[in-house]
Protein backbone atom coordinates (compact mmCIF):
# COMPACT_ATOMS: atom_id res chain seq x y z
CA UNK A 1 0.00 0.00 0.00
CA UNK A 2 1.16 3.44 -1.20
CA UNK A 3 0.80 6.00 1.67
CA UNK A 4 1.74 9.58 1.25
CA UNK A 5 1.40 11.49 4.63
CA UNK A 6 1.02 15.24 4.53
CA UNK A 7 2.29 16.97 8.26
CA UNK A 8 1.46 21.05 7.59
CA UNK A 9 3.08 22.42 10.94
CA UNK A 10 2.59 26.53 11.37
CA UNK A 11 5.85 27.51 9.67
CA UNK A 12 6.63 23.64 7.17
CA UNK A 13 5.41 21.26 5.23
CA UNK A 14 6.73 17.71 5.73
CA UNK A 15 6.07 14.91 3.44
CA UNK A 16 6.75 11.61 3.03
CA UNK A 17 5.85 8.52 0.59
CA UNK A 18 5.70 5.02 2.32
CA UNK A 19 5.03 1.59 0.99
CA UNK A 20 3.66 -0.11 4.07
CA UNK A 21 3.85 -2.22 5.58
CA UNK A 22 7.50 -2.36 5.36
CA UNK A 23 8.02 0.90 6.74
CA UNK A 24 9.96 1.54 3.54
CA UNK A 25 10.43 5.23 2.55
CA UNK A 26 10.45 6.09 -1.09
CA UNK A 27 10.50 9.87 -0.97
CA UNK A 28 10.47 12.66 1.57
CA UNK A 29 10.72 16.53 2.10
CA UNK A 30 10.36 19.44 3.76
CA UNK A 31 9.14 22.72 2.65
CA UNK A 32 10.44 25.39 5.21
CA UNK A 33 10.19 29.17 6.11
CA UNK A 34 7.00 29.38 4.03
CA UNK A 35 5.79 32.98 4.35
CA UNK A 36 9.57 34.34 5.85
CA UNK A 37 12.33 35.58 3.84
CA UNK A 38 14.06 32.16 2.02
CA UNK A 39 11.27 29.53 1.62
CA UNK A 40 12.82 25.93 0.89
CA UNK A 41 12.23 22.55 -0.31
CA UNK A 42 14.22 19.85 0.70
CA UNK A 43 13.07 16.60 -1.60
CA UNK A 44 15.11 13.72 -0.90
CA UNK A 45 14.21 10.31 -3.31
CA UNK A 46 15.29 7.37 -1.70
CA UNK A 47 16.31 4.07 -4.62
CA UNK A 48 17.88 1.01 -3.97
CA UNK A 49 19.81 2.23 -0.65
CA UNK A 50 20.57 5.97 -2.28
CA UNK A 51 19.47 8.97 -1.54
CA UNK A 52 18.71 11.75 -4.11
CA UNK A 53 18.36 15.14 -3.14
CA UNK A 54 17.35 18.42 -4.17
CA UNK A 55 17.11 21.78 -2.65
CA UNK A 56 15.78 24.95 -4.02
CA UNK A 57 14.80 28.23 -2.71
CA UNK A 58 11.20 29.63 -4.18
CA UNK A 59 8.85 32.15 -3.08
CA UNK A 60 6.12 30.47 -1.09
CA UNK A 61 3.22 33.03 0.16
CA UNK A 62 1.19 29.99 2.22
CA UNK A 63 0.62 26.72 2.33
CA UNK A 64 -1.59 26.19 -0.77
CA UNK A 65 1.95 27.18 -3.10
CA UNK A 66 4.18 24.43 -0.98
CA UNK A 67 1.87 21.78 -1.74
CA UNK A 68 1.34 22.61 -4.95
CA UNK A 69 5.10 22.50 -5.65
CA UNK A 70 5.10 19.27 -3.56
CA UNK A 71 2.75 17.58 -5.47
CA UNK A 72 4.18 18.26 -9.15
CA UNK A 73 8.02 16.78 -7.99
CA UNK A 74 6.33 13.97 -6.71
CA UNK A 75 5.50 13.34 -10.65
CA UNK A 76 8.62 15.46 -11.83
CA UNK A 77 9.14 13.76 -15.01
CA UNK A 78 13.42 13.68 -13.90
CA UNK A 79 13.11 12.69 -9.96
CA UNK A 80 9.33 11.61 -9.53
CA UNK A 81 8.32 8.84 -7.79
CA UNK A 82 4.66 7.95 -9.41
CA UNK A 83 4.26 8.57 -12.68
CA UNK A 84 0.27 8.64 -12.04
CA UNK A 85 -1.40 9.80 -8.76
CA UNK A 86 -3.55 7.37 -8.72
CA UNK A 87 -0.93 4.95 -7.67
CA UNK A 88 -1.18 6.50 -4.59
CA UNK A 89 -3.71 4.09 -1.63
CA UNK A 90 -4.00 6.71 0.49
CA UNK A 91 -3.18 10.14 1.95
CA UNK A 92 -2.46 10.34 5.32
CA UNK A 93 -2.90 13.85 6.89
CA UNK A 94 -1.34 15.39 10.93
CA UNK A 95 -4.53 17.19 12.00
CA UNK A 96 -3.72 19.56 15.03
CA UNK A 97 -6.97 19.49 16.76
CA UNK A 98 -9.83 16.89 16.81
CA UNK A 99 -11.59 18.46 19.71
CA UNK A 100 -13.77 16.09 21.49
CA UNK A 101 -14.90 14.55 18.69
CA UNK A 102 -11.94 12.30 17.84
CA UNK A 103 -9.71 10.33 19.74
CA UNK A 104 -8.60 8.12 17.15
CA UNK A 105 -7.50 7.74 13.62
CA UNK A 106 -10.55 8.45 11.15
CA UNK A 107 -11.33 8.04 7.66
CA UNK A 108 -12.03 12.01 6.41
CA UNK A 109 -15.73 12.48 5.31
CA UNK A 110 -17.46 15.69 4.32
CA UNK A 111 -18.98 15.96 8.24
CA UNK A 112 -15.29 14.98 9.61
CA UNK A 113 -13.83 18.01 7.44
CA UNK A 114 -16.63 20.21 8.75
CA UNK A 115 -15.27 19.37 12.62
CA UNK A 116 -12.07 20.00 11.63
CA UNK A 117 -13.18 23.72 10.36
CA UNK A 118 -14.97 23.78 13.40
CA UNK A 119 -11.87 23.71 15.30
CA UNK A 120 -10.42 26.43 13.48
CA UNK A 121 -10.26 28.84 15.84
CA UNK A 122 -9.23 26.74 18.80
CA UNK A 123 -5.92 26.07 16.64
CA UNK A 124 -5.44 28.89 14.01
CA UNK A 125 -2.08 28.85 12.78
CA UNK A 126 -2.78 24.66 11.95
CA UNK A 127 -6.19 23.55 11.30
CA UNK A 128 -6.76 25.73 8.61
CA UNK A 129 -3.48 24.66 7.15
CA UNK A 130 -4.55 20.93 7.25
CA UNK A 131 -7.67 21.63 6.52
CA UNK A 132 -6.27 22.61 3.18
CA UNK A 133 -3.89 20.10 2.63
CA UNK A 134 -6.52 17.84 2.60
CA UNK A 135 -8.58 19.73 0.17
CA UNK A 136 -5.84 20.12 -2.14
CA UNK A 137 -4.70 15.89 -1.61
CA UNK A 138 -8.43 15.30 -2.47
CA UNK A 139 -8.11 16.85 -5.49
CA UNK A 140 -4.68 16.13 -6.37
CA UNK A 141 -5.34 12.23 -5.46
CA UNK A 142 -8.94 11.63 -6.09
CA UNK A 143 -8.66 7.54 -5.68
CA UNK A 144 -6.68 8.20 -2.45
CA UNK A 145 -8.66 7.56 1.06
CA UNK A 146 -7.96 10.58 2.73
CA UNK A 147 -7.25 9.64 6.72
CA UNK A 148 -6.84 11.68 9.69
CA UNK A 149 -4.55 11.16 12.43
CA UNK A 150 -5.00 14.13 15.37
CA UNK A 151 -2.51 15.45 17.45
CA UNK A 152 -4.79 15.23 20.38
CA UNK A 153 -5.57 11.31 20.09
CA UNK A 154 -2.22 10.42 22.14
CA UNK A 155 -3.47 12.38 25.22
CA UNK A 156 -6.78 11.06 25.65
CA UNK A 157 -5.20 8.95 28.70
CA UNK A 158 -4.72 12.14 30.27
CA UNK A 159 -6.60 11.25 33.97
CA UNK A 160 -9.52 14.19 34.87
CA UNK A 161 -7.24 16.02 37.37
CA UNK A 162 -4.58 17.06 34.69
CA UNK A 163 -7.01 17.73 31.47
CA UNK A 164 -9.83 19.75 34.02
CA UNK A 165 -9.49 23.41 34.66
CA UNK A 166 -10.82 25.05 37.84
CA UNK A 167 -13.79 26.99 35.90
CA UNK A 168 -17.76 26.35 36.00
CA UNK A 169 -18.21 23.02 35.28
CA UNK A 170 -20.78 23.24 32.63
CA UNK A 171 -18.02 24.71 30.83
CA UNK A 172 -16.40 21.30 30.49
CA UNK A 173 -19.64 18.80 30.48
CA UNK A 174 -21.75 21.94 27.70
CA UNK A 175 -19.03 23.24 25.77
CA UNK A 176 -15.85 20.90 25.98
CA UNK A 177 -13.52 23.25 27.81
CA UNK A 178 -10.56 20.93 28.76
CA UNK A 179 -6.91 20.55 28.24
CA UNK A 180 -6.65 18.10 25.03
CA UNK A 181 -2.76 18.64 24.46
CA UNK A 182 -0.62 18.30 20.93
CA UNK A 183 2.25 17.07 19.17
CA UNK A 184 0.75 13.54 20.71
CA UNK A 185 1.97 11.65 17.44
CA UNK A 186 5.24 13.10 18.40
CA UNK A 187 5.89 12.08 21.41
CA UNK A 188 3.91 8.84 21.13
CA UNK A 189 6.34 8.00 18.87
CA UNK A 190 9.55 9.07 20.73
CA UNK A 191 8.42 7.48 23.74
CA UNK A 192 8.11 4.16 21.68
CA UNK A 193 11.60 4.89 21.00
CA UNK A 194 13.00 5.42 24.51
CA UNK A 195 11.29 3.20 26.30
CA UNK A 196 12.20 0.06 23.48
CA UNK A 197 16.16 2.05 24.08
CA UNK A 198 15.85 1.43 27.37
CA UNK A 199 14.15 -1.82 27.40
CA UNK A 200 11.43 -0.37 29.59
CA UNK A 201 8.04 -0.73 28.55
CA UNK A 202 6.93 1.24 32.07
CA UNK A 203 9.84 3.81 31.18
CA UNK A 204 8.84 7.63 33.49
CA UNK A 205 9.78 9.57 30.69
CA UNK A 206 9.68 13.68 30.29
CA UNK A 207 9.08 14.10 26.31
CA UNK A 208 10.37 17.54 25.03
CA UNK A 209 9.18 18.68 21.43
CA UNK A 210 10.81 21.54 20.35
CA UNK A 211 9.86 22.91 16.75
CA UNK A 212 8.35 25.86 15.90
CA UNK A 213 5.53 24.81 18.53
CA UNK A 214 6.77 23.01 21.45
CA UNK A 215 5.44 21.00 24.27
CA UNK A 216 6.59 18.64 26.79
CA UNK A 217 4.61 15.14 27.88
CA UNK A 218 4.62 13.30 31.03
CA UNK A 219 4.46 9.60 29.86
CA UNK A 220 4.61 7.14 32.28
CA UNK A 221 4.30 3.27 30.36
CA UNK A 222 3.11 4.52 26.65
CA UNK A 223 0.92 6.79 28.08
CA UNK A 224 0.34 10.50 28.30
CA UNK A 225 -0.33 11.67 31.41
CA UNK A 226 -0.06 15.47 31.69
CA UNK A 227 1.28 18.34 28.69
CA UNK A 228 1.71 21.24 28.70
CA UNK A 229 -0.18 22.85 25.59
CA UNK A 230 -3.88 22.63 26.46
CA UNK A 231 -7.17 24.00 25.10
CA UNK A 232 -5.51 25.25 21.90
CA UNK A 233 -1.65 24.76 21.17
CA UNK A 234 -0.87 28.36 23.23
CA UNK A 235 0.25 27.02 26.68
CA UNK A 236 3.25 26.00 28.00
CA UNK A 237 6.64 26.42 26.51
CA UNK A 238 7.43 29.79 24.80
CA UNK A 239 7.37 28.73 20.98
CA UNK A 240 8.25 30.54 18.02
CA UNK A 241 6.02 33.17 17.62
CA UNK A 242 3.28 31.43 20.49
CA UNK A 243 3.73 33.12 24.14
CA UNK A 244 3.19 29.83 26.06
CA UNK A 245 1.69 30.07 29.95
CA UNK A 246 0.78 33.59 30.68
CA UNK A 247 -1.06 35.32 33.14
CA UNK A 248 -4.99 35.77 31.73
CA UNK A 249 -5.03 39.27 33.16
CA UNK A 250 -3.04 39.95 30.43
CA UNK A 251 -5.37 39.40 28.30
CA UNK A 252 -7.92 41.43 30.22
CA UNK A 253 -5.59 44.55 30.52
CA UNK A 254 -5.31 44.38 26.65
CA UNK A 255 -8.52 44.57 25.91
CA UNK A 256 -9.83 46.76 28.38
CA UNK A 257 -6.92 49.01 29.21
CA UNK A 258 -5.22 48.76 25.73
CA UNK A 259 -8.30 48.71 23.83
CA UNK A 260 -7.65 46.11 21.44
CA UNK A 261 -10.26 43.75 20.33
CA UNK A 262 -10.37 39.75 20.99
CA UNK A 263 -9.17 39.00 17.27
CA UNK A 264 -5.75 41.35 17.52
CA UNK A 265 -4.98 40.01 20.98
CA UNK A 266 -5.37 36.61 19.23
CA UNK A 267 -2.73 37.51 16.65
CA UNK A 268 -0.50 38.79 19.12
CA UNK A 269 -0.75 35.81 21.46
CA UNK A 270 -0.07 33.45 18.22
CA UNK A 271 1.72 35.06 15.52
CA UNK A 272 3.52 37.91 17.22
CA UNK A 273 4.79 36.31 20.52
CA UNK A 274 7.26 34.00 21.88
CA UNK A 275 10.93 34.52 20.42
CA UNK A 276 9.18 36.46 17.92
CA UNK A 277 8.03 38.66 20.12
CA UNK A 278 11.38 38.72 22.33
CA UNK A 279 13.88 39.19 19.28
CA UNK A 280 12.43 40.03 15.88
CA UNK A 281 12.60 36.35 14.82
CA UNK A 282 10.52 33.26 15.21
CA UNK A 283 13.01 30.33 13.97
CA UNK A 284 15.31 29.40 16.30
CA UNK A 285 19.03 29.30 13.57
CA UNK A 286 18.09 33.53 13.12
CA UNK A 287 18.00 33.30 16.83
CA UNK A 288 21.34 31.56 17.12
CA UNK A 289 22.94 33.46 14.59
CA UNK A 290 21.79 37.10 16.77
CA UNK A 291 23.00 35.52 19.57
CA UNK A 292 26.64 35.05 18.11
CA UNK A 293 26.33 38.34 17.00
CA UNK A 294 26.02 39.54 21.06
CA UNK A 295 22.19 40.59 20.93
CA UNK A 296 21.33 40.60 24.45
CA UNK A 297 17.60 40.48 23.39
CA UNK A 298 18.48 36.65 21.68
CA UNK A 299 20.50 35.76 24.87
CA UNK A 300 17.54 36.71 27.27
CA UNK A 301 15.56 35.52 24.88
CA UNK A 302 17.41 32.05 24.94
CA UNK A 303 17.23 32.23 28.95
CA UNK A 304 13.17 32.27 29.10
CA UNK A 305 12.93 29.64 26.80
CA UNK A 306 15.24 26.88 28.53
CA UNK A 307 14.33 28.20 32.23
CA UNK A 308 10.16 27.65 31.13
CA UNK A 309 11.86 24.12 29.94
CA UNK A 310 13.23 23.17 33.47
CA UNK A 311 10.30 24.62 35.30
CA UNK A 312 8.22 21.32 33.43
CA UNK A 313 11.06 19.71 34.13
CA UNK A 314 10.48 19.46 37.90
CA UNK A 315 6.68 19.26 37.88
CA UNK A 316 6.61 16.61 35.73
CA UNK A 317 9.17 14.55 37.90
CA UNK A 318 6.65 15.76 40.28
CA UNK A 319 3.76 14.03 38.15
CA UNK A 320 5.55 11.11 37.13
CA UNK A 321 7.01 10.30 40.81
CA UNK A 322 10.18 9.80 39.14
CA UNK A 323 11.95 9.96 35.98
CA UNK A 324 14.02 7.07 33.65
CA UNK A 325 15.06 9.83 30.83
CA UNK A 326 14.20 12.91 29.50
CA UNK A 327 13.93 12.63 25.57
CA UNK A 328 14.64 16.06 23.15
CA UNK A 329 12.88 16.09 19.70
CA UNK A 330 11.77 17.73 16.56
CA UNK A 331 13.55 20.61 15.30
CA UNK A 332 15.21 22.42 17.81
CA UNK A 333 15.11 19.65 19.97
CA UNK A 334 17.26 17.55 17.96
CA UNK A 335 19.32 20.34 16.59
CA UNK A 336 20.34 22.72 19.51
CA UNK A 337 22.85 21.87 21.69
CA UNK A 338 22.51 25.28 23.37
CA UNK A 339 19.36 25.10 24.26
CA UNK A 340 19.80 21.46 25.44
CA UNK A 341 22.78 22.55 27.38
CA UNK A 342 20.46 25.74 29.31
CA UNK A 343 17.87 23.33 30.28
CA UNK A 344 20.02 20.65 31.22
CA UNK A 345 22.34 22.29 34.13
CA UNK A 346 21.90 22.49 37.31
CA UNK A 347 19.05 19.71 37.88
CA UNK A 348 22.14 17.24 39.60
CA UNK A 349 19.23 17.13 42.72
CA UNK A 350 16.99 15.32 39.79
CA UNK A 351 19.65 13.19 38.68
CA UNK A 352 20.41 14.78 35.47
CA UNK A 353 23.65 15.02 34.86
CA UNK A 354 24.43 16.63 31.50
CA UNK A 355 27.39 15.61 29.35
CA UNK A 356 28.63 18.81 27.37
CA UNK A 357 31.03 16.77 24.88
CA UNK A 358 28.17 14.07 24.13
CA UNK A 359 25.84 17.23 23.50
CA UNK A 360 27.88 18.50 20.24
CA UNK A 361 27.98 15.32 18.95
CA UNK A 362 25.99 14.74 15.83
CA UNK A 363 25.10 11.89 15.09
CA UNK A 364 21.57 10.17 13.06
CA UNK A 365 19.46 8.07 15.61
CA UNK A 366 19.06 8.03 19.43
CA UNK A 367 21.82 9.02 21.38
CA UNK A 368 22.40 9.99 24.92
CA UNK A 369 23.91 12.82 26.13
CA UNK A 370 24.13 12.54 29.97
CA UNK A 371 27.30 11.33 31.71
CA UNK A 372 27.79 7.25 32.49
CA UNK A 373 27.01 8.16 36.57
CA UNK A 374 23.54 10.15 35.43
CA UNK A 375 20.53 8.61 37.54
CA UNK A 376 18.72 10.30 34.19
CA UNK A 377 19.42 9.52 31.03
CA UNK A 378 19.16 12.60 28.58
CA UNK A 379 17.98 11.23 24.99
CA UNK A 380 17.93 12.74 21.81
CA UNK A 381 15.51 11.14 19.55
CA UNK A 382 14.85 12.59 15.95
CA UNK A 383 10.72 12.37 15.51
CA UNK A 384 9.15 10.84 12.70
CA UNK A 385 5.32 12.13 12.88
CA UNK A 386 5.06 11.15 9.39
CA UNK A 387 5.67 7.27 9.95
CA UNK A 388 4.27 7.18 12.84
CA UNK A 389 0.70 8.75 10.83
CA UNK A 390 1.67 5.93 7.76
CA UNK A 391 1.38 3.20 10.32
CA UNK A 392 -1.50 4.21 11.71
CA UNK A 393 -3.14 4.87 8.43
CA UNK A 394 -2.30 1.51 7.09
CA UNK A 395 -3.40 -0.63 10.47
CA UNK A 396 -6.78 1.09 9.91
CA UNK A 397 -7.03 0.89 6.71
CA UNK A 398 -5.86 -2.89 6.42
N1 LIG B 1 20.25 23.03 12.88
C1 LIG B 1 19.38 23.69 13.63
N2 LIG B 1 19.77 24.37 14.73
C2 LIG B 1 18.88 25.03 15.48
N3 LIG B 1 17.57 25.06 15.24
C3 LIG B 1 17.12 24.39 14.18
C4 LIG B 1 17.99 23.65 13.31
N4 LIG B 1 17.24 23.07 12.35
C5 LIG B 1 15.96 23.43 12.59
N5 LIG B 1 15.89 24.20 13.68
C6 LIG B 1 14.71 24.86 14.26
O1 LIG B 1 13.62 24.01 14.38
C7 LIG B 1 12.41 24.79 14.30
C8 LIG B 1 11.44 24.08 13.39
O2 LIG B 1 11.20 22.84 13.93
P1 LIG B 1 10.12 21.84 13.31
O3 LIG B 1 10.02 20.68 14.23
O4 LIG B 1 10.50 21.57 11.92
O5 LIG B 1 8.86 22.79 13.39
P2 LIG B 1 7.35 22.71 12.93
O6 LIG B 1 7.06 21.25 12.62
O7 LIG B 1 6.62 23.20 14.10
O8 LIG B 1 7.21 23.60 11.74
C9 LIG B 1 12.81 26.17 13.78
O9 LIG B 1 12.82 27.09 14.85
C10 LIG B 1 14.24 25.93 13.31
O10 LIG B 1 15.04 27.07 13.45
C1 LIG C 1 0.57 21.90 17.61
C2 LIG C 1 1.75 22.65 17.11
O1 LIG C 1 2.15 23.60 17.72
O2 LIG C 1 2.33 22.20 15.98
P1 LIG C 1 3.64 22.78 15.26
O3 LIG C 1 4.75 22.62 16.22
O4 LIG C 1 3.82 21.92 14.05
O5 LIG C 1 3.40 24.22 14.97
MG1 LIG D 1 6.07 20.03 13.84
Amino acid sequence: MNIFVVNSGSSSIKYQLFKMPSDQPICSGLVERIGLQGAAITHKVYRQGEETRLERQLDLPDHEAGLQEVARLLSDPEIGVIRDPAEIDAVGHRVVHGGESFAATTIISQAVKDKIRELFALAPLHNPSNYLGIEVAERIFGRAKQVAVFDTAFHQSMPEQAYRYAIPNALYTEQGIRAYGFHGTSHKYVAEQAAAYLQKPEAKLITIHLGNGSSMTAVEGGKSLDTSMGFGPNSGLIMGTRSGDIDPSIIFHLINQLGQDPKEVSGLLNKKSGMQGLTGYSDMRDITNALEGGSPEAELAYSLYAYRIKKYIGAYTAVLNGLDALVFTAGVGENDALIRQRVCRQLEYLGIEFDEEKNQQRSKGIREINTPASRVKILVIPTNEELEIARQCFALLE
